[in-house]
């Protein structure tokens, strides 16, 4: 995406957002005080909300986003035109209802969809900040989410919740915020980045950064797109989202349009043409330098080490939690959930701990998995009990 390209992109979401009143950007005039030191001014936060605050402001659910999603979880997305990643969980009657509960989502720091992040124009440049923007950590995101929640006057959320590195920012919050977060829904992730994982992003980034068209960073000022780099990013990305079993059931080794092999390098079978197909149209929707911050920042996450252990990052808790993780997820392994359980018993923490059995590996929570759904639900109904929630 050049320059033209990201600014239609992003200028689309600011009109469309303009068009949908519960769609704003708010404009912080408070720095945003990052873990490496830096801050961050001015912070810009594009966010989506869905379903009624209640006048006690007691039903709020923070939704946090994954590496490459955003803000747009229930909505036509303005760039793709598709329906958003988490609309079979969100909506009226969905098990997260927004006839009850009051939804935000909002952009995460360092992204591209409208909050602050490297094509965001730098202050003291004029000019996009390119590789200029401070690193941002998974901490950094959730302090600038808290920032928001505090703009929009809510004190406690009833629950926060989010998959991969969604669930990241939930144990974050939960460990920062205790006061803050009433539940908690921690989906297929860890409290650490395993090295297999960082691994995986390293050769994600090192092909962006071996494009010749990344420009040191610079693409954005020089007209240029690392259009290919960021597509194998994703290719090899997206293979780790997925389960051997589900490639072999959906492709297996079959050919794409052919009769026979061509005995060539054309994407002969269906899974190279698959994989070809998610690099080129994510291409269309992210920003490769964001994709480098993003990255980064799962890389540095590890709540054990910031507190000493991990039971120590949840002692005193009075959140409760559900974790789930799914069987087939090698991404996020249960055993990094079991680790999570672990320690908030350790901890003396109300956590209840689901293992999903689907052959749908780590994108099985943005996909329609019926015992994710009823889990969700059991969950925030036995917590809205707890809470005293009624109906709005
Ligand atoms: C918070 C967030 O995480 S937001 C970001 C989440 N969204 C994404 O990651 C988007 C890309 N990821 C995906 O599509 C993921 O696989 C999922 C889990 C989200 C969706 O999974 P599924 O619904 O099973 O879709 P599937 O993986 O089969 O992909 C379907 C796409 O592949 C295309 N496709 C399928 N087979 C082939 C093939 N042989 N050759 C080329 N393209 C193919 C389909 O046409 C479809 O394209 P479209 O998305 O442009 O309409
Ligand atoms: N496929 C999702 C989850 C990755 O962890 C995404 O792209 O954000």
């Amino acid at each position: 995406m050049n320059q033209t390209t990201l600014e239609l992109s992003i200028n689309a979401a600011a009109r469309r957002e303009a068009d949908e009143p519960r769609s704003p950007v708010v404009t912080l005039d408070r720095p945003l005080q990052l873990e490496s030191g830096s801050t961050l001014a001015p912070l810009r936060i594009a966010y989506q909300t869905y379903g009624e605050l209640n006048a006690q402001k007691s039903n709020a659910i923070l939704v946090c986003h994954a590496l490459t999603g955003d803000q747009h979880v229930a909505n036509l997305h303005p760039v793709t035109g598709k329906r958003g990643w988490w609309s079979t969980m969100v909506g009226p009657g969905r098990p997260i209802d927004t006839d009850r509960f009051f939804v935000i989502c909002s952009n995460v720091v360092g992204g591209c969809m409208g909050t602050t992040g490297p094509a965001s124009t730098n202050p003291a440049t004029g000019e996009p900040y390119g590789l200029d923007l401070p690193l941002v950590t998974i901490r950094d995101m959730v302090d600038a989410q808290a920032m928001l929640i505090d703009h929009l006057g809510i004190e406690t959320l009833f629950c926060v919740a989010g998959g991969s590195m969604g669930g990241m920012q939930v144990l974050q919050w939960a460990a920062r915020h205790p006061d803050r977060v009433f539940s908690a829904l921690p989906i297929a992730t860890a409290h650490k980045h395993s090295a297999q994982n960082i691994a995986f992003h390293e050769v994600g980034r090192q092909a962006i950064t071996a494009d010749p068209d990344w420009r040191e960073g610079r693409y954005l000022v020089e007209g240029a797109t690392p259009r290919k780099g960021l597509a194998v990013a994703r290719m090899a990305a997206h293979i780790t989202y997925l389960s051997e079993p589900a490639l072999q059931t959906k492709f297996g080794r079959n050919l794409q349009d052919r009769d026979a092999r061509t005995f060539g390098f054309d994407a002969d079978f269906q899974i190279e043409s698959y994989l070809r197909h998610q690099g080129a149209s994510f291409v269309e929707r992210f920003d490769a330098n964001s994709y480098l911050y993003v990255t980064r920042a799962m890389d540095y996450f590890d709540l054990a080490a910031d507190a000493g252990s991990l039971a120590n990052a949840f002692m005193g808790t009075k959140t409760r939690f559900c974790v789930v993780s799914f069987t087939s997820d090698w991404l996020f392994p249960t055993e990094g959930a079991r680790q999570v359980v672990h320690a908030l018993n350790a901890a003396a923490a109300n956590v209840s701990f689901v293992e999903i059995a689907t052959d749908k590996g780590h994108d099985a929570f943005l996909l329609e998995v019926p015992e994710l759904f009823a889990t969700t639900k059991g969950f925030l109904d036995a917590a809205a009990k707890t809470r005293g929630l009624t109906r709005l």
